[in-house]
């Protein structure tokens, strides 16, 4: 009965949300499942039918529960070993031609990189016993690290995963140490063992050298072709603990993610940590102390199964008319109306590192780009969004981002996924002004300003000291390529902490860089100078006193604010020089002669001109004529004379983007 009515239900939605690639991707998957289901699965549980795994389900003791995360660097195999995970455990068909399940949405599929942890509840029969194992596969980029502090929030314990060809990389170190912050189990596994020139031995001898795990607890996989998954799964029971969580007490959840649904409004995941939750239930947000009804309560496998109700332990989606991200807050508490209870849990959503301002292309459509960018912060809980405006560019937001990829990948989402053509400025960091003058400290309220907009930098003489944001970056790359990296980061301004030989092969480099130097471009300089090999991830270190300055670009004289930007004064002439031979290329020729000045303060640190179009007012003139010819041209250039005071500059929009690109 619930199958058929899920497949009216998810045909309808299909039909009318073709525009919803997302909601089309996750209906699809959960199509996926639900013929498999019909088609009765080979895996570990295909004796049970999907509606007994479901009373299953309701009566999962705590004790038979485990909640993990698949951890590790890019491309290391995390949502292939997921699939086949999946697979083994009957959620999906085997050989079903569908990979990586869990990576559903357009975005994802067409870069091969995960961007949203996903969950799925499997179930897995060990020594007699059927246990419900809640999933989570991560992403593994630096710029998503949010999503696996987010995800860790609800597990554990974690299947560390490691390529045995590529070994340990830098994002490996990165989430181990914050596994290991929140006292996680780690089940250590290497995949890709099918490899020829693989090297399993040397990175067990890594791991141990690095995290001190026993080579003989790291087990061996290949994702690809299935060899050793079972035993994942097998450790992952024995290893990882049962969620300390009480299902006596009041209920109370931690929300884990949210999304939009065109009909049912936002979705929340939640972890519930006490009691019980059932449908028709009111519940209240410990944040903003609204109630609401809980409409429907379904678990993730990996496609939505409606379940009566969900217990401590469990992860569990709701709807529950919850219509923004100002009312579904990721990592708030929600508890049954009028309950007193505690926060749960300590998940805090990261600080964004990036700012750069999001326009509309064309004014009358900023009420969609709005409704469209507040869908998206619902399912991107490390995004910021504040107001700006421009005067080239009107009304919009400055929005914060953990890195470049993420801000590339939430544009590319606001297109794909709700139709928007947003501009985007070129991206900045937050810099620190500590102030001197007293009109703005009034003003201001305190005596310090952020600021990551470079056209309100105030003037110097307003400013007593500068701080810029630094990260503490590891690196690790073979021996060949040390000499490189370090001419780079120390191009980059940075200082380095240490420097660690893991093996005969590879060095692993702590440097302190200055955040406004990594975020365009050193990573791609890094994978292309030691060809691909050098991995690079990085942490927050705080804001340190630095020399800034605000170089401003000036077209005929006239400051032009989107240009303007914030620099290391020992930087500001390369910039400057940089800048201008770029906007030369940028900008088109037109009627008037262009002069392209970057200054700091007074001081022209770099110009350049762009000659205007010579029209040719002599060519229609029968030839030779020279005295006529020079009249006329003397009476265009009067012309243009006077049409250079009031020209008005065309600066196509992507101009403000590529500028900023090295
Ligand atoms: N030969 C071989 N290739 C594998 C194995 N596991 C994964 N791969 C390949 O490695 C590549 C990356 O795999 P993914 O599962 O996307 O890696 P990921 O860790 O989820 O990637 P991100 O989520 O972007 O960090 C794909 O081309 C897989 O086919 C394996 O066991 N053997």
């Amino acid at each position: 009965m619930i199958r058929t009515i899920s497949i009216r239900w998810l045909l309808q939605r299909l039909g009318d949300n073709r525009h919803s690639p997302w909601l089309v991707a996750r209906s699809r998957s959960f199509f996926v499942r639900t013929l498999s289901t019909t088609n009765q699965v080979k895996g570990e549980t295909e004796e049970l039918s999907q509606a007994e795994l479901l009373r299953e389900f309701a009566h999962m003791p705590v004790q038979r529960i485990r909640n993990f995360s698949i951890i590790a660097h890019v491309d290391h195999g995390k949502s292939t070993l997921a699939d086949r995970l999946l697979e083994l455990t009957g959620a999906i068909a085997r050989n079903g031609g569908q990979h990586q399940v869990l990576d559903n949405l357009q975005v994802e599929r067409e870069r091969g990189i995960t961007v949203k942890a996903q969950t799925a509840s499997i179930f897995h029969r060990h020594k007699g016993q059927l246990y419900l194992l809640n999933l989570i596969d991560t992403p593994g980029h630096v710029d998503f690290s949010n999503e696996v502090s987010r995800s860790l929030a609800a597990c554990d314990g974690v299947v560390l995963l490691v390529d045995a060809c590529h070994g340990v990389q830098a994002q490996t170190v990165a989430n181990y140490h914050l596994a290991k912050q929140r006292q996680l189990a780690v089940v250590p596994v290497l995949n890709k063992i099918d490899i020829k020139h693989a090297n399993p031995d040397q990175v067990c001898q890594d791991l141990k050298l690095l995290f001190g795990i026993d080579p003989d607890e790291v087990l061996r996989v290949s994702a690809k072709l299935g060899t050793g998954v079972s035993k994942v799964l097998e450790r992952v029971i024995e290893t990882v603990p049962p969620p300390q969580v009480s299902r006596d007490s009041d209920f109370r959840a931690l929300i884990l993610d949210s999304w939009f649904d065109k009909y049912r409004g936002a979705l929340n995941l939640i972890y519930v940590l006490n009691g019980k939750l059932e449908q028709n239930q009111d519940i209240q947000s410990l944040a903003t102390k609204k109630v609401y009804p809980v409409k429907s309560i379904s678990v993730l496998r990996p496609g939505e199964c409606p379940v009566p109700d969900v217990s401590a332990g469990q992860v569990g989606l709701i709807a529950c008319n919850m219509r923004n991200s100002k009312e579904s807050i990721v990592g708030d508490t929600i508890h049954l109306k009028n309950q007193a209870v505690a926060a749960a849990g300590s998940y805090r959503p990261q600080q964004p590192l990036v700012f750069a301002g999001v326009f509309p292309a064309d004014q009358s459509k900023h009420v969609a780009l709005r409704s469209a960018i507040d869908k998206m912060v619902l399912n991107d809980s490390a995004v910021t969004v504040n107001v700006d405006s421009s005067p080239a560019l009107g009304q919009g937001w400055r929005l914060g981002f953990l890195g470049l990829l993420h801000m590339e990948v939430f544009c590319q989402r606001l297109e794909q996924e709700h139709g928007a053509e947003p501009i985007i400025t070129a991206p900045s960091v937050t810099y620190r002004l500590v102030l001197s003058n007293p009109k703005m400290i009034k003003q201001q309220g305190r005596d310090t300003m952020d600021i990551s907009n470079a056209a309100l930098f105030p003037e110097p003489h307003s400013i007593k000291e500068y701080y810029e944001p630094l990260v503490l970056g590891t690196i690790i790359t073979p021996t060949e390529y040390v000499g490189q990296v370090i001419s780079l980061c120390v191009e980059r301004r940075g200082l380095q902490q240490s420097s660690v030989n893991i093996d005969e092969t590879r060095v692993l480099m702590k440097y302190v860089l200055p955040l406004s130097e990594i975020i365009l471009d050193f990573h791609d300089r890094l994978k292309s100078l030691s060809s691909g090999y050098a991995s690079f991830s990085y942490e927050d270190y705080g804001y340190h006193p630095s020399n800034l300055v605000r170089l401003d670009i000036h077209l005929n004289g006239k400051p032009v604010e989107e240009l303007c930007r914030i620099v290391h004064a020992s930087k500001a002439t390369g910039v400057a020089r940089q800048m201008v031979l770029k906007l030369r290329e940028l900008i088109p020729k037109q009627m008037v002669q262009i002069a392209i000045q970057a200054c700091v303060g007074s001081k022209v640190l770099a110009r350049e001109t762009i000659k205007a179009y010579r029209k040719d007012v002599t060519a229609k003139l029968y030839g030779g004529d020279v005295t006529r010819r020079m009249k006329l041209l003397k009476q265009q250039a009067e012309g243009k004379k006077k049409m250079r005071m009031f020209a008005n500059i065309r600066v196509p929009h992507e101009t403000f983007i590529n500028v900023l690109k090295r």
